[in-house]
């Protein structure tokens, strides 16, 4: 079967609708009357956390979809889709790609990135897997296990990548990482304008997921609350 996601996708912007249960937008209903909004305006894809919140998405919108499945485990800092578990549960809905956490950290279970990464290609040959990466090092090793897209979703988010912005420097971390890796780029993670959005399909990102600036109206509000405090 042939994936569609790299040609529907390319030069174009996916949006990521999520809220977890402690976000005040936590439902699948609204998640995919995001994801219908995001359709309306224009976007190339989804991203999306959870099953239902996925298989919602699907029935609503028909876009191509990047998976998630945010699951904490006691013996890990790794959330995003940590597991085989949580791999086969996201692939099994049909979704163009699933994305985990490549951060170099032990995972759950002491399971291997380099085992899933084979038992999943097993499982689901035409099912496309995203590294969801912090720095160049963890961006690298997704590249040589063979990840089909390398993200900078995790950039500021672990102790490796504390204080990191994927702007600092116009760009300066996702300029060289274009350079060094072999797969294509998507840019995720903190691109909070559409200023922000142009400049990394300009240096060349395959696409770019922009989340909580369009999807998370606590988070754009407190930016609004913050200017006048
Ligand atoms: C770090 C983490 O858990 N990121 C998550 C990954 O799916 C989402 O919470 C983000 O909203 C998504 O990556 C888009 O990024 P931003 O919302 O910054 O545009």
């Amino acid at each position: 079967m042939e994936n569609r996601f790299f040609d529907a996708v390319k030069g174009k912007l996916i949006i990521s609708c999520q809220a977890l249960p402690d976000e005040p937008l936590h439902s699948s209903f609204i998640m995919a009357r995001m994801a219908r909004a995001a359709k309306m305006a224009g976007a190339a894809g989804i991203r999306a956390n959870s099953v239902v919140d996925i298989q919602a998405i699907q029935d609503e919108t028909g876009l191509p979809i990047i998976g998630i499945a945010k699951t904490d485990y006691p013996d890990s800092d790794v959330y995003i889709t940590p597991t085989m578990k949580e791999m086969r549960a996201v692939a099994a809905t049909g979704v163009e790609v699933v994305a985990c956490q490549v951060t170099g950290e032990k995972r759950p279970n002491d399971e291997k990135l380099e085992d899933i990464v084979k038992q999943f290609r097993d499982e689901f040959p035409d099912t496309l897997l995203m590294a969801d990466t912090d720095i160049m090092e963890n961006a690298l090793e997704a590249d040589r296990l063979g990840f089909d897209i390398i993200g900078t979703t995790m950039r500021g988010y672990t102790s490796a990548s504390k204080g990191l912005n994927i702007a600092d420097n116009d760009f300066e971390y996702l300029k060289d990482l274009l350079k060094k890796v072999q797969h294509p780029v998507v840019a995720e993670g903190k691109i909070d304008s559409p200023e922000k959005l142009k400049r990394c399909l300009d240096l060349g990102c395959h696409s770019v997921v922009v989340g909580g600036a369009i999807t998370r109206p606590l988070e754009i509000a407190t930016r609004f609350i913050d200017a006048i405090k």
